[in-house]
């Protein structure tokens, strides 16, 4: 069972090929899985060494010779518990941003900033269909909005995830919220994502917008006011915030809240909205005022950047795990995959 997974994992690398980068691709071409008489041994080409792999765990461990421990270490495994999961000086994270699902609101075209509108049925789907395409890229921390669409759109995502960790929204609104929501064993401790929410990553505030039909508004104001209300950088809707205002907060939060936990080695994904990723992606990308006025961010479509020594790197959207090229991201990611595969199989 076991060697089927690696030849599944490190052949799927190599014969399918990559998506987006054909330097990585490069890295995964002499990668190679040798059957012996004690289990079987994996000749990762990319590390420049072997590693032994025992037939009777059904499972294998690949250690990296470095001191720092990579995202693929943070798998533990469930046969005997050995503790794996601790990213504290990884060189390298995972980020995933995903906009939330089709809501109701986007389904009958209105403003919604700040309303707190639930997902469609099609949101919901689309959100389970994001879960598939990350669900081989470890997720250590959860930041969503403060509103329930992202909410739902990162707890549904959570679903398909293949290491089947449970997330669990930190209340801490109160001291009694805190100490009403603890958990009081350790390994179940260790199997939880914690989810944080917050406002700041709220959708921009439309202002007097909010609930107005797009069309209609378009109708009434002129195609290229709305545009410019809706997209510009600095121009805000009436009584709203303009993207730049949403930044302000967005991006503050991102940099004082979730860059220390990228940089300590954290995987993170956020779920959040249109503008609120918009204004992070611009940050990210270092995209100018101009350039991020054709930024469009699609309903329930995930976005992967590498963290590495403080730069953003720009993945693009796993594909979901049935299609071509899935796992070949980093080294780092195609080895948490592959530990993925040994322990379910
Ligand atoms: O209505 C909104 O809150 C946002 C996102 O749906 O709309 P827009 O794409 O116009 O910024």
């Amino acid at each position: 069972m076991a060697a089927t997974a690696f030849t599944g994992s490190i052949g799927t690398n190599q014969s399918r090929g990559y998506v987006g980068n054909s330097a990585l691709h490069q890295e995964y071409g002499n990668s190679s899985l040798r059957l012996t008489s004690k289990g079987f041994k994996v000749d990762l080409g990319l590390l420049g060494k072997e590693r032994h792999c025992s037939r009777k765990r059904g499972f294998c461990l690949i250690q990296a010779s470095s001191s720092q421990i990579p995202v693929s270490d943070q798998v533990s495994t469930p046969l005997n518990n050995t503790k794996v999961d601790s990213p504290k000086k990884s060189s390298e994270a995972a980020l995933i941003l995903i906009r939330h699902g089709e809501s109701l609101w986007n389904e009958k075209n209105l403003f919604t900033g700040c309303v707190d509108v639930p997902l469609t049925k099609k949101g919901v789907e689309e959100a389970v269909e994001a879960g598939k395409r990350i669900s081989n890229i470890p997720v250590d921390m959860i930041y969503t909005s403060a509103l329930i669409r992202a909410q739902m759109t990162a707890m549904l995502a959570m679903t398909q995830h293949r290491r089947k960790k449970v997330p669990i929204v930190l209340h801490k609104e109160s001291e009694q919220a805190k100490s009403w929501s603890q958990v009081f064993s350790e390994e179940t401790g260790r199997q939880c994502i914690p989810v944080v929410t917050a406002w700041q990553l709220n959708e921009r505030m439309y202002g007097e917008l909010q609930g107005l039909n797009k069309q209609e508004t378009a109708d009434k104001y002129g195609k290229e006011q709305v545009h410019e209300w809706r997209r510009s950088y600095d121009i805000p809707p009436p009584n709203g915030e303009s993207l730049e205002m949403c930044a302000e907060r967005a991006v503050a939060y991102f940099k004082q809240q979730i860059e220390p936990q990228l940089r300590a080695g954290k995987n993170v994904m956020i779920a959040a909205h249109g503008n609120s990723l918009r204004s992070i992606i611009m940050y990210l990308d270092k995209l100018t005022s101009q350039e991020v006025i054709s930024l469009e961010l699609a309903t329930g479509i995930p976005m992967l950047y590498i963290v590495k020594e403080e730069k953003y790197i720009r993945r693009g959207s796993p594909a979901a795990p049935s299609e071509a090229g899935v796992y070949a991201y980093t080294k780092n990611l195609a080895r948490y995959r592959q530990k993925l595969d040994e322990m379910i199989h």
